[in-house]
């Protein structure tokens, strides 16, 4: 009730949800409320001088193509880790590998080393007690987020907390809060020019708007770009045999070849466009009186706009239903109809460095390792809880390291 209004900033051609009411936990997760920060990121926050200072600073200094160059190396370390431990483990015969688990500590060692300059455990990371911890929260948070709260429609609920969704946010908070102050003192002798400004609360706020943002959405987009692979064994070909013929199997696939892949491109944007890791984009709300697309928008309502539905709608894509990279290689710009990071000045400020990771990433899977399905069945594609659409069963597939490829692995 006492969250500012956003100012509507998106455009939006149908498939809107409109509701109007209490409907703030997800806004109040996202802005800080429970998470105590000064501020947040996410669409619910409003685009006062604030926001705009830190929307500022990610698109034009943490986000921007200069920047994103210098921070290559980080990417390919990462990217090189995920492969060399894959290919430890299924050097000579295909092995049971559950996906999830393998890729969900990319987007998130990328982005820390990006905001803190380090990870705190060293080359560890992913052993340590804290950085898993920390990854549990995210998920925990996203799914406490994405959950119905019976309170929202039936707001005296509140006294008596049912569902105890508040008191886990709490807890979440509480977590999350030891981990980034603990990355705070370890960064901020070494940098901070401007203590009065940015103070521990902004610091803390902005690095959980990136790694709530940027971790669960990348990750969640590879493990369902995979699982649609296993399931077009078709298409997965195709995408190899570009990357061989780029690459003439006399190199390891690099980031900057991504340009020349314009089939990974496809297959990424049709993963996207299937299942986009933020459905319902994030909550906006009017400050005025409006009307969008024909409907009359009280000020004061929150606006879900629903990208899922946008995808799939036969009305504007052909044969929605079916994965079909193709598609894309003859579109030019897909105007609305193709809205995975949003729209508008309030779109997704890390839209860049996703494609990035996420075709890296594949084209790496793709090129280093033979991929099957455990059994004849297909990869089930139902969608667990949460607000990033995870898969409802993490992907397990068979790896084998690709022969052509070990001597170029073993040096790794
Ligand atoms: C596949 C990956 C990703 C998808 C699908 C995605 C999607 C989105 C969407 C739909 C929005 C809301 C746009 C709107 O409300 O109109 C958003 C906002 C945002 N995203 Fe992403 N995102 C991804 C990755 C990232 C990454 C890697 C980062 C940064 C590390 C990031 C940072 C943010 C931030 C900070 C916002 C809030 C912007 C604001 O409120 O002004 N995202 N994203």
């Amino acid at each position: 009730k006492n969250l500012p209004p956003s100012p509507l900033s998106f455009p939006i051609i149908g498939h809107l949800h409109l509701i109007k009411g209490p409907l703030h936990r997800v806004p109040l997760l996202l802005s800080g409320k429970y998470f105590d920060y000064d501020h947040m990121g996410m669409g619910s926050v409003p685009y006062g001088r604030l926001w705009r200072e830190v929307r500022r600073i990610m698109t034009l200094e943490l986000f921007s193509t200069t920047r994103l160059k210098t921070y290559t190396r980080v990417r390919q370390d990462e990217v090189t880790f995920l492969i060399k431990q894959l290919f430890k483990d299924c050097v000579k015969d295909f092995i049971k590998v559950e996906m999830k688990s393998r890729i969900e500590g990319l987007p998130f060692n990328i982005i820390l080393k990006m905001v803190a300059g380090t990870l705190p455990c060293g080359a560890n990371a992913n052993d340590s007690k804290e950085v898993n911890e920390f990854k549990g929260v995210i998920r925990d948070a996203f799914e406490t987020s994405g959950a119905t709260n019976v309170v929202d429609f039936i707001p005296l609920l509140k006294w008596i907390d049912f569902q105890g969704l508040e008191k886990k946010l709490v807890k979440l908070q509480n977590k999350c809060d030891r981990f980034l102050q603990k990355l705070i003192e370890e960064c901020r002798s070494k940098r901070n020019s401007e203590p009065d400004y940015y103070t521990d609360n902004v610091i803390k706020g902005n690095m959980m708007a990136l790694l709530f943002a940027g971790t669960d959405t990348s990750s969640a987009t590879i493990e369902w770009a995979m699982s649609l692979l296993l399931n077009h064994p078709n298409v997965l070909e195709k995408a190899r045999a570009e990357i061989d013929e780029y690459t003439r199997q006399e190199r390891l696939v690099q980031e900057t070849d991504l340009p020349n892949l314009p089939y990974i491109q496809c297959i990424v944007n049709e993963t996207l466009r299937l299942f986009p890791a933020a459905p319902l984009l994030v909550p906006h709300e009017s400050t005025k009186d409006c009307t969008i697309g024909g409907f009359d928008v009280a000020c004061g309502t929150i606006v879900f706009v629903n990208a899922l539905a946008i995808h799939r709608d036969p009305k504007v894509w052909d044969d929605p239903l079916n994965f079909k990279p193709e598609r894309f290689e003859k579109m030019g710009k897909e105007g609305y109809r193709f809205i995975p990071f949003g729209m508008g000045r309030r779109q997704c400020p890390g839209s860049g460095l996703a494609n990035k990771v996420v075709g890296f990433a594949l084209a790496s899977l793709i090129q280093c390792f033979e991929w099957e399905r455990v059994g004849e069945e297909l990869v089930g594609l139902s969608e667990g809880k949460g607000l990033t659409m995870p898969k409802d069963e993490p992907l397990v597939a068979m790896c084998k390291a690709r022969q052509s490829m070990s001597h170029l692995l073993k040096d790794l």
